[in-house]
């Protein structure tokens, strides 16, 4: 469900669908991705394919559901031939998943309620919803890229060109969207000798907006600064470890002096010389490509299975092991697109308001006009000075 999304915003089956297909993309995942469809269907909000400006509801289903429906049914159903196998119970929990600590709070004593609602099948849904919110971004003249940035030790060298919003097509076409056709092709070599190896594989991922204006988020609250936003919405996604905002972790091995961004006076006022702090100073956008990076760990289903502890036995086990991804770094560079999304139409709504993407962009129109004023005066000062 989504709330708070002005009216006239068009939202259509197709556009939630291609998103959807963007995520199962990707070298490395796992059979589940060649034979589950999503079944998508919008159940209220959106007349003639434009949003109303209520809650808008969509359902994604799964085709592979009927299989399951006697071993997750809610009702108490007798165990039938048809789903014995899967009905047996999971007693060898995965290092690295919600596997025990979901058993152990919930007091369960197997772990298959824990893993189908753990599971990363969920971001089906953020990513549906994000489709949304990249609509409504678009009205307003914001366009999201994703790109992946490292596979294991495989990573794009510092300084290579970043894609730009006209570069999705591209990027989707490649087996790791990866921006860089030379590291592409050794991070397919990556994934490959990690499954040939039985192993499993993490990365990092990059998601770039561009054409936000300068002031979404907030300098004088904690929890409404637009780097902070951003990070939560990022480590919600199953697996990811840490967030980068801009150059992160290297800014901090760089003096002051290289690892800020000098303002100037350019042609249109107040210019920035680099993008270092990718978009955000003081926990604010400042009009400048945002740029944010999420880090993955390697899937825990590892398939030469980790050591565990039976917990119906307490003898030592292998972790239960059905099938897995080996590497699903490009289909989490699709759903932080979509979390990133959802923040800025949120910090959009909340900066912009307006119950029509009409009034919303006129609202946003009358500001950057302002802001643009300022920028002229700075620029008309420095002329005369
Ligand atoms: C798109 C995507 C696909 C994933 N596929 C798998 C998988 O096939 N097997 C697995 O064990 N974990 C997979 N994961 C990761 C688990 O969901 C995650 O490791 C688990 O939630 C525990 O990680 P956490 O400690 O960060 O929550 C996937 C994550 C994402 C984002
Ligand atoms: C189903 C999806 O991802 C799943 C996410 C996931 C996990 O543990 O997070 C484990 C795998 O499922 P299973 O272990 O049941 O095969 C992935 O296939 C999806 O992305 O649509």
């Amino acid at each position: 469900m989504l709330e708070g999304l002005p009216a006239g915003v068009p939202v259509t089956l197709d556009a939630v669908r291609a998103d959807l297909a963007r995520r199962k993309l990707g070298y490395g995942r796992g059979s589940r991705m060649k034979f589950e469809q999503d079944e998508l269907h919008i159940s209220g909000g959106v007349r003639h394919g434009l949003s109303l400006g209520g809650p808008l509801a969509l359902r994604v289903g799964n085709t592979e559901w009927p299989k399951w429906q006697e071993v997750m049914s809610p009702e108490p159903v007798e165990v039938t031939e048809r789903s014995r196998g899967r009905s047996a119970p999971l007693t060898r929990p995965r290092p690295g998943h919600a596997d025990l600590v979901g058993m152990q709070k919930y007091d369960f004593d197997e772990a298959r309620p824990v893993l189908e609602r753990a599971s990363a099948r969920e971001t089906a849904a953020r990513v549906a919803l994000g489709a949304v919110a990249k609509s409504f971004l678009a009205e307003l003249g914001v366009r999201l890229v994703s790109h992946t940035l490292s596979i294991g030790p495989v990573r794009v060298p510092e300084g290579a060109p970043l894609p730009g919003p006209d570069d999705v097509a591209t990027l989707d076409a490649d087996p790791l969207r990866c921006f860089d056709p030379a590291t592409s092709a050794l991070m397919v070599d990556e994934v490959d000798d990690t499954k040939r190896s039985g192993d499993t594989v993490g990365g990092v991922v990059e998601v770039i907006a561009y054409g936000l204006p300068a002031g979404l988020g907030s300098y004088v609250h904690g929890d409404r600064r637009l780097d902070g936003q951003l990070a939560g919405a990022l480590m919600g996604i199953q697996a990811i470890k840490g967030v980068e905002v801009g150059d992160g972790f290297l800014t901090t091995t760089r003096r002051g002096s290289a690892a800020h961004d000098e303002l100037v006076i350019g042609a249109d006022g107040i210019e920035r010389t680099s993008n270092r702090a990718g978009g955000i100073e003081g926990g604010m956008s400042t009009g400048t490509p945002l740029r944010v990076r999420a880090g993955m760990k390697p899937i825990a289903t590892v398939p030469h299975s980790l050591r565990t502890v039976d917990v119906a036995t307490g003898e030592t086990a292998g972790a239960h092991h059905q099938r897995s991804d080996v590497c699903a770094v490009p289909a989490a560079g699709v759903v932080a697109e979509a979390m990133v999304a959802l923040v800025l139409a949120n910090s959009m709504v909340e900066k912009f308001g307006g119950d029509s993407v009409g009034e919303t962009r006129r609202n946003l129109e009358s500001y950057r006009a302002e802001v643009a004023e300022r920028l002229r005066t700075s620029a008309e000062l420095a002329d005369e000075a």
